[in-house]
């Protein structure tokens, strides 16, 4: 195990964009998810992929939602999804959202989706057709949904990233709640081979597996860091800093990193409880800039 801290990341440098760059090539990332129960979640994903220095923004979520997620996030293109009786996105989301796959390089797929999202439906298609170029973060219900799909995510040859708390590496890998408490480490490394995907494992402590490569934990930024919303912006920071053209490992660990340090900054600075997950984003060009 190695520690997640400033030597390993000053040996893992991000890639830079050159100057004469444009917002295409610095990165498009499409966030899809939300839903009428949490029509915010992709508010939080989204500028805090921006925030990470991705390029370009699009948002797909509930045909509901959409018109006032355009309101709420001004930089972001949107797209409308099917929704189901519960306000969730409803089982053609998932071939709906295929549809715009080529306009971006990295998705974000479950912020906002909970348990009544046909999560398999909607990510069965998407990880059905090999695509090379595509950088993919699942969370929330997705997680969920993954585990029915682990031959496919296996097989798939994009670039995955899995970001279960607890509750959800429990279903992801269909074991006790207490198995990831007695041995964290073992079971992110399980999930990683299995789905042969980088999986960052979440809670007060932070476990990075990658097949291949050396577990990494990182302590945690805090207890203020568990309040709602708090895991989506961890998604969007690791979804731009892929889209950036960082592989799987090295955003997944900038973007833990990025997270912990700027709830500590926000700790420092307004209390240690009681910052908003929706400021955490504002933090991480600074963090960027002077690591
Ligand atoms: N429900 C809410 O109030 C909010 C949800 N948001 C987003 O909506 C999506 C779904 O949120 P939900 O609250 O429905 O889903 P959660 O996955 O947070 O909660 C569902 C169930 O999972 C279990 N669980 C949660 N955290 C756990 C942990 N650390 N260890 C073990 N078990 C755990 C609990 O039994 C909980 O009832 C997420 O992307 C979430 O970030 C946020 O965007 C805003 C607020
Ligand atoms: N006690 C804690 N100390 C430090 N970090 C925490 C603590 N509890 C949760 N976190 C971090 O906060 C985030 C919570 O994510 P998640 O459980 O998905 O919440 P939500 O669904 O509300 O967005 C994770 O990055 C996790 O590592």
């Amino acid at each position: 195990m190695t520690p997640l801290d400033a030597d390993w990341l000053a040996a893992h440098p991000l890639p830079e964009p050159p100057e004469d760059t444009d917002k295409n090539s610095r990165g498009r990332v499409l966030v899809a998810g939300g839903s009428e129960i949490v029509p915010g979640a992709l508010r939080l994903t989204g500028e805090a992929a921006l925030r990470a220095g991705a390029g370009k923004l699009q948002l797909a979520t509930v045909e509901r939602v959409a018109p006032h997620l355009g309101v709420l996030v001004p930089e972001a293109a949107i797209f409308g999804l099917p929704a189901n009786d519960a306000g969730e996105l409803g089982d053609a989301a998932g071939e709906r959202l295929c549809g715009y796959l080529d306009r971006c390089d990295t998705l974000v797929l479950g912020p906002g989706t909970g348990a009544e999202a046909p999560g398999t439906a909607i990510l069965a298609p998407v990880v059905a057709e090999p695509r090379g170029a595509l950088s993919l973060v699942l969370d929330a219900a997705m997680i969920h949904a993954a585990a029915d799909l682990a031959t496919a995510i296996h097989a798939h040859q994009g670039r995955i990233v899995l970001t279960p708390h607890p509750g959800e590496m429990a279903g992801l890998m269909g074991c006790e709640d207490m198995r990831i408490a007695q041995d964290p480490a073992g079971i992110a490394q399980e999930a990683a081979r299995r789905f042969n995907a980088t999986v960052v494992l979440k809670g007060p402590e932070t476990w990075i597996a990658c097949p291949g490569e050396g577990l990494l934990r990182y302590p945690g930024g805090g207890p203020g860091l568990a309040t709602g919303g708090s895991g989506d912006v961890l998604a969007g920071i690791i979804g731009g800093l892929m889209s950036r053209g960082a592989e799987p490992r090295a955003a997944a660990a900038w973007g833990v990193w990025l997270h912990g340090e700027a709830g500590k900054r926000l700790a420092a600075r307004i209390g240690p409880l009681g910052f908003l997950a929706r400021e955490l984003p504002g933090e991480i060009p600074g963090l960027l800039a002077h690591p």
